[in-house]
């Protein structure tokens, strides 16, 4: 009956109103209905079904999902997610082109992640999948087949993935080989710095008299990370492949369509990029010209705080024919270690991944096996209630005022857990040497246009990050620089 009655009325009206436009009336009532349903059940009615588990952050587009947002601001994604949840720092997941990822923002659900070991993975054999390895290097490189040389025989035998991390430890933790390394490094960085007048695709222009126009996000990369890859990897690599340098810088804003598995299609170039570079070499290179280049930037463009910099600087180069003293810079400079850690504070978007390999419930939310987990180590770099209210704007001396902050589990810029960046001190090295060699060795001034004042380079918050963020593509630092006699 009902369904005659409905026939009935359904001609009726497609007679009145002409089929065409009444199915499309019709087909919007169902698929809007069908969308509405579909909302209620999956962010309102199962998550009060399953209050263990982290809460969805709601989408419209099923499968897409929060995709596009990812790609475009992952940063503003993840602070509307906390906000959403009326910042109380829960656990929620989004989801993006299909997939669930788990985000967390609290200290404390991120000290547990970083405690458990067994159900949470890094996922190596997928990062190295997205590096280029094929099936038979997997199975290579996950078979146990080394000794390590400490624990020998007893140890058992150990797989790839294991050694190399065991080596890059012991390579750039402190200790010997770490001793070494900034031998090194120190000695072929004096090079770069010592000739005087830079040189190369960063100078240009001449202001007379010796001096030079720089660009110093190049600067800073080139003499980095040339100084950096010979010390890492000898000189056959720079050798081989002179360019490698400006590959590498080509390849740097983009590098995160390789991680995020982003269609090979739509991004020929940076595959293509890709191959040129191996991984280790991305990750040794990809951040610390960053952070030179963010410290001198808010140095120079103070005239005060520049003041106070080279007087507490300058004893590290007592002459300009000294070698510059980095241990002084980096354990008798407290204003410039303060400036270290707010701008790796501010510049930071690392994020700490890990894959789920069976449930894991972590202070009473349970996250599913085969998902993924994420920690944007920015949502807590900026937080207010830790920082200040001035949390969101460069504060030179904020770590000097209060030492305890560069130990407080907000403050993660490189990461935690068995994954936390091994390089870190170096990178604190190069970054100290950088900077410190500049302003003792240089006079340095803005290279202000013909109108107005230089504006201070603004941070890309766009490309998705896995290290520190670098200034929009068309800004950089200009100086004007004269060698100091
Ligand atoms: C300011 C500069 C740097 C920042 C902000 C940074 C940040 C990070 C972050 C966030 C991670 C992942 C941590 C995690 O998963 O929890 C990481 C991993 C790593 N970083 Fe760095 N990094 C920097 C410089 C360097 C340098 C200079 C090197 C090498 C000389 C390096 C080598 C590594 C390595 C090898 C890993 C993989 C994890 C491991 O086995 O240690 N990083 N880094």
């Amino acid at each position: 009956m009902i369904i005659i009655y409905l026939h009935q009325s359904y001609t009726d009206l497609a007679n009145t109103c002409g089929h065409a436009l009444f199915n499309l009336v019709l087909t919007s009532v169902v698929v809007g209905s069908s969308l509405l349903t579909w909302r209620l059940w999956t962010f309102t009615l199962r998550p009060l079904l399953h209050p263990n588990e982290p809460r969805p952050l709601p989408y419209w587009i099923p499968i897409i999902g929060h995709g596009f947002r990812f790609l475009r601001d992952s940063q503003a994604l993840f602070t509307a997610g906390r906000v959403h949840f009326a910042n109380s720092r829960e656990p929620f997941a989004v989801t993006v082109f299909g997939e669930t990822i788990y985000i967390l923002t609290s200290p404390r659900d991120v000290s547990g992640v970083f405690k458990e070991t067994t159900t949470l993975s890094t996922d190596q054999v997928n990062i190295n999948r997205s590096f280029g390895v094929s099936d038979a290097g997997t199975e290579q490189m996950t078979r146990p087949a080394f000794v390590d040389a400490v624990k020998g025989e007893r140890g058992g035998l150990k797989d790839y993935n294991y050694m190399s991390e065991h080596i890059r430890h012991s390579q750039l933790l402190p200790g010997h080989q770490m001793d070494i390394l900034s031998r090194d490094f120190m000695q072929l960085f004096e090079v770069e710095m010592r000739s005087g007048t830079p040189e190369g695709k960063y100078v240009i222009g001449s202001t007379g008299e010796g001096g030079r126009v720089v660009l110093v996000k190049n600067w800073a990369a080139q003499s980095l990370i040339r100084a950096t890859t010979h010390a890492l990897f000898g000189h056959c690599l720079l050798e081989m492949e002179p360019q490698l340098t400006d590959t590498f810088l080509r390849f740097d804003d983009k590098s995160w369509m390789v991680i995020y598995n982003y269609p090979e299609m739509f991004a020929k170039e940076t595959y293509e990029l890709k191959e040129e570079l191996i991984q280790i070499f991305m990750s040794t290179n990809a951040n610390s010209f960053k952070i030179a280049f963010w410290m001198l930037a808010h140095i120079v463009h103070s005239d005060g705080l520049k003041a106070a910099v080279v007087e507490e600087a300058s004893a590290a180069l007592p002459s300009q024919d000294a070698d510059l003293d980095i241990n002084y810079l980096l354990n008798q400079c407290p204003l410039l270690d303060s400036i270290w850690n707010d701008v790796l504070r501010l510049t930071a978007s690392s994020s700490t991944y890990r894959y789920i390999v069976s449930d894991t419930t972590i202070r009473g939310k349970t996250f599913r096996a085969g998902r993924k987990l994420l920690i944007p180590q920015r949502q807590t770099l900026l937080d207010e209630s830790v920082f200040g209210e001035t949390a969101a704007t460069f504060d030179a001396e904020r770590f000097m005022r209060d030492r305890k902050l560069a130990n407080s589990t907000s403050f993660r810029p490189f990461g935690g857990g068995v994954s936390m960046c091994s390089g870190r001190h170096v990178a604190k090295r190069e970054a100290f040497a950088f900077v410190g060699s500049v302003l003792t060795r240089y006079e340095l001034k803005l290279a202000n246009p013909e109108k107005g004042k230089q504006r201070f380079p603004r941070l890309n918050v766009m490309n998705p990050n896995l290290g520190l963020m670098g200034p929009m593509p068309e800004d950089d630092l200009v100086l004007k620089i004269k060698p100091r006699h």
